[in-house]
């Protein structure tokens, strides 16, 4: 069995097996690994029907259909004339947007001003647009003529889809165009697969998360990326929660937290120090523990472990740039699969520059991509995010790597 499998394995198991894999040396996994369990864990979420406004962002679950012909009436292109017969017309009515109409059949030799949209009275051929149309106004009749070839300006009901027409395919993206279209279309919800939610927690006694920090505090760095990181990937995150340290807390919104969400991310407390309650909690609330330390740098101590309810919780390190490397190893993975997606795999490319490689770990390397290929920026320690900032994605060096191409994971632009 290898150690894939055996993590693996593990995940079908709702009871903690052994002791916590912090005691044992060797327990972190090879960072390819550990996306691939994270990847695994889940299941796709079931669709559901949403609000418009609610679905944006998510991806259609099913095609999107016309639910009434478009145009739903035969209608004006064109502010004018509807027009019948040979000119002249005889102008004998108005008919504007919204639901006046003209009732009855335009006879030949008669006309209705018409608003673009409205629709146009049955027997009109044609709309002859007010710059083309010249007018004579009579004391008691108005006349109009000009040349109007028979459909112009007329758009036919059902001309652009006719009721039951697939528009657009299940996957599509909801984006603001789409909502438009579906609103056009005639839905109030659409059935979508809905965003994962994700809840996140940032513990630390020293965290601050407004002002300078005083003597002995930091400023919190994680929680105003992770939102934004979890809506790239396709989830939605929870308002930032912060906590003290202390396994009251932290315990505490585990289980509501962990119950609601369907991934709970908890930076900080991973790793083993004496405030690092992360471990200890999990135990005691009997999760499962899939992932406990990965063979990365930064993020070794990054962890993912199944609350007995099946909610996930990602264990994301204190210092900001290695709570990055874990998002992106652990994190967006478990948010792809609930969303059914694939893994997502990047591109493969040369590395142009200096980028050491660890005897055992994987390394996440700052870069940004040119035509020479990858270049590190730099700025790339555990505890800044100065480098991420710079960069547009992170390279993949393997342990041991001693040259040739490096896979490429996208940061959020
Ligand atoms: N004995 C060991 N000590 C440490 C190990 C280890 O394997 N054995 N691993 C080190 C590594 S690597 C990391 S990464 C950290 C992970 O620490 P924790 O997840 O327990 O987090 P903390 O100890 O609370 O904080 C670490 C560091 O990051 C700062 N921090 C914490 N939260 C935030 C935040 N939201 N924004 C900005 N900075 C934050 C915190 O002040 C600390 O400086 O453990 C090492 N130690
Ligand atoms: O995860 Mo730590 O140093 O690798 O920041």
């Amino acid at each position: 069995m290898t150690v894939a499998d055996r993590v693996l394995s593990r995940k079908t198991s709702t009871v903690l097996a052994g002791p916590p894999r912090r005691d044992r040396p060797g327990g972190a996994v090879p960072w390819d690994t550990a996306r691939r369990i994270a990847a695994q864990a889940v299941r796709q979420l079931p669709p559901s029907d949403l609000p418009l406004e609610q679905s944006a962002g998510c991806r259609l679950a099913e095609p999107l259909r016309a639910l009434v012909d478009l145009p739903r009436d035969d209608v004006a292109a064109m502010d004018g004339y509807a027009v019948a017969g040979p000119a002249p017309w005889r102008v004998i009515g108005r008919v504007l947007a919204g639901r006046s109409r003209h009732e009855g059949v335009l006879s030949p030799g008669t006309a209705v001003e018409i608003a673009t949209g409205a629709p146009v009275p049955a027997g009109a051929e044609s709309v002859l647009p007010y710059e083309a149309a010249r007018v004579r106004y009579g004391p008691v009749v108005t006349e109009v003529s000009g040349a109007s070839p028979r459909g112009k300006h007329i758009r036919r009901r059902g001309e652009e889809c006719v009721e039951g027409t697939a528009v657009l395919a299940a996957g599509t993206p909801v984006t603001p165009l789409v909502l438009g279209l579906a609103a056009g279309l005639g839905h109030d919800t659409l059935r979508v697969r809905p965003r994962p939610l994700v809840s996140v927690l940032v513990t630390g006694d020293e965290v601050t998360s407004s002002g300078l920090p005083a003597e002995g505090m930091v400023r919190d760095a994680v929680g105003p990326f992770l939102p934004g990181l979890i809506g790239w990937a396709g989830g939605r995150a929870g308002e930032p929660l912060w906590l003290p340290d202390g396994e009251a807390a932290l315990t505490a919104a585990l289980s509501a937290h962990g119950g609601s969400a369907h991934v709970t991310a908890v930076c900080g407390a991973s790793s083993k120090g004496r405030a690092d309650h992360l471990r200890p909690v999990l135990e005691r609330l009997g999760a499962d523990v899939l992932v406990d330390g990965v063979a990365v740098r930064p993020g070794h101590p990054q962890l993912l472990a199944r609350l007995p309810g099946g909610g996930l919780v990602v264990g994301l390190p204190g210092n900001p740039y290695a709570a990055l490397s874990a998002a992106l190893t652990l994190l967006v993975p478990a948010i792809r699969g609930l969303l059914g997606l694939p893994e997502a795999r990047g591109e493969r490319t040369a590395l142009a520059g200096e980028a050491p490689s660890h005897p055992s770990d994987t390394r996440l390397v700052a870069v940004r991509r040119s035509a020479r290929g990858a270049v590190p920026v730099g700025h790339d320690r555990p505890g800044s995010l100065w480098g991420a900032a710079l960069a547009d994605a992170l390279a993949v060096v393997p342990p041991r790597w001693e040259g040739g191409q490096v896979e490429l994971l996208t940061l959020p632009g």
